[in-house]
């Protein structure tokens, strides 16, 4: 049973805390940045990597720290990723997070985050997102991978289609979902393309 509740975050509006500056670290600075290029992020570390540095010289928005973490790195802090290879100070900082109230991930040990990073497909608008509840970071990968295959490309000229429709209907709420369920129930027909059925 997989409890977690999905969300779509807009880290241009938030400040990120990264705490690592190795190779975790550089992979979870590329999935925020793949995601959302405009996020605020500040990475703090005494050692980082080459690719990090080179990430930051373009992205004035990325704030990098060449030292030790210290409790004052979380002010003004909304979210915070912990990737140190220390596994007892990553639960400390963990654990400073918690009594400031800033949701936190630690890389190495999935029972204390608030937070899990997933697996993204991505077409166009379209965006999907997969947990598998931290069984299998690489399931998730691979199925990333299947999916990303199955989509076809051009689905972003049905959400236009979709859009321009919503934008359209005149009337109250009711009605607007119910004209809108009408026209793509066609969608849940069995093996039906998108684009055909629109
Ligand atoms: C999805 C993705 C997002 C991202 O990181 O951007 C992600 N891990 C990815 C890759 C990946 N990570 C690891 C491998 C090596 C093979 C393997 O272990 O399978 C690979 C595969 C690879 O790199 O090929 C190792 C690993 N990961 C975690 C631990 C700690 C532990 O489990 O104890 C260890 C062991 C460390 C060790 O042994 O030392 C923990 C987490 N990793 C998560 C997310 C969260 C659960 C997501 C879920 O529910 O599935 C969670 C719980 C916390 C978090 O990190 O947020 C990204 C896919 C990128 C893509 O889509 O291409
Ligand atoms: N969640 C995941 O996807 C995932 C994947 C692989 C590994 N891990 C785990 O993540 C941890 C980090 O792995 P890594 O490969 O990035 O290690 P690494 O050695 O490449 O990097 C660790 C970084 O942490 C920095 N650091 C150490 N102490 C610090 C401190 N007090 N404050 C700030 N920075 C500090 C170091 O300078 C270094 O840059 C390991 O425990 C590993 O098991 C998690």
């Amino acid at each position: 049973m997989n409890n977690l509740f999905p969300i779509f975050l807009k880290l241009e509006n938030l400040h990120t805390l990264i705490v690592g500056g190795g190779y975790v670290g550089l992979e979870k600075i590329t999935a925020v940045l793949d995601n959302s290029p405009e996020a605020r992020v500040t990475l703090v570390s005494p050692e980082i990597r080459q690719e990090i540095l080179d990430l930051a010289s373009q992205n004035s928005r990325i704030n990098l720290i060449e030292r030790k973490f210290n409790d004052d790195d979380l002010d003004e802090k909304d979210l915070v990723i912990v990737a140190t290879n220390d596994k007892e100070e990553n639960k400390r900082i963990a654990a400073i997070a918690r009594t400031r109230h800033i949701l936190t991930n630690v890389a190495d040990t999935p029972a204390i985050c608030d937070f899990y990073l997933s697996s993204v497909v991505r077409k166009g608008n379209l965006k999907v997102a997969i947990s598998t509840n931290g069984m299998s970071p690489t399931f998730a990968k691979r199925l990333k991978e299947v999916l990303g295959d199955a989509l076809p490309d051009n689905l972003d000229t049905a959400m236009e289609q979709l859009k321009a429709v919503r934008d359209m209907l005149k009337g109250d709420f009711a009605h607007k979902v119910d004209e809108l369920n009408r026209i793509t129930a066609v969608l849940t027909e069995k093996k039906k393309d998108i684009n055909e059925a629109l």
